[in-house]
């Protein structure tokens, strides 16, 4: 996969297949036939978490994976492909694109966001990298390195920010994140119609990804029925 998968997802839509294992539906090969669905369905690309998933998925559906690899590490609040070894972990699976946490947060193994990037450019030279961002500030600082786009998924998701959502104010942070860098900006978080997906593109946003609104049935049956009357 080459650097056109920028351009392949351009003002389209990505689907986010993840289950975790608390979750009802975690199973590589449900998350790989959740991406078959997603294709079907018109999206340009899939975001997923784990090798066990990601494999499964590009096994089986033939568009470009957006991976990471969520792990905890105790006292530690990065947890979204937090060091080298996440990424060399994915990269059996030779994704397209792997998102980092590029909050300001440390990270467990002490090395700085931008020793990573490098390490990960000199390992990997093909590989694309989306910056998983919180803040406008954390944006910039992505921007300047070398990350090829950047995404909002962790707004509302660390302590600075805890309580917003991407969509709040009209997506305002989303707007601020696009007037902060010139690079491509990815939206991602909390995007649960339709309608929100097309206001983010109107606004700037290169891409959309979608996760929990498509593929969390849990989150949509609590949302029905949050609307029950009486
Ligand atoms: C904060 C965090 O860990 N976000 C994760 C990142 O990959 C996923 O759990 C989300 O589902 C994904 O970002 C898509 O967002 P939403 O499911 O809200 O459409």
């Amino acid at each position: 996969m080459s650097r056109s998968m920028l351009e392949a997802i351009r003002g389209q839509l990505v689907v986010s297949c993840q289950a975790l294992e608390d979750e009802p539906l975690h199973s590589d090969f449900i998350m790989g036939r959740m991406a078959l669905a997603a294709k079907q369905g018109g999206a340009a690309a899939i975001r997923a978490n784990s090798l066990a998933d990601v494999r499964a998925i590009m096994a089986g559906v033939e568009l470009p994976v957006i991976a990471i690899l969520k792990r905890d590490y105790p006292g530690c609040d990065v947890y979204i492909t937090a060091t080298i070894a996440e990424v060399d972990e994915l990269m059996a699976a030779a994704p397209a694109m792997i998102a980092l946490d590029a909050t300001a947060h440390p990270r467990p193994d002490g090395v700085t966001l931008g020793d990573l990037v490098r390490t990960i450019r000199l390992r990997y030279p093909q590989l694309l990298l989306m910056a998983d961002i919180a803040t406008v500030d954390e944006a910039r600082a992505a921007a300047a390195l070398d990350f090829d786009c950047i995404g909002t998924t962790l707004h509302g998701y660390t302590a600075e920010t805890r309580g917003r959502t991407l969509p709040m104010d009209d997506f305002a942070f989303l707007g601020a994140v696009l007037a902060a860098v010139d690079k491509p900006v990815i939206a991602e978080g909390n995007i649960t119609t339709p309608e929100m997906m097309a206001r983010c593109l109107r606004l700037g946003a290169h891409a959309v990804v979608v996760g929990g609104a498509i593929t969390r049935p849990r989150q949509i049956t609590e949302r029905f029925v949050a609307a029950l009357p009486g």
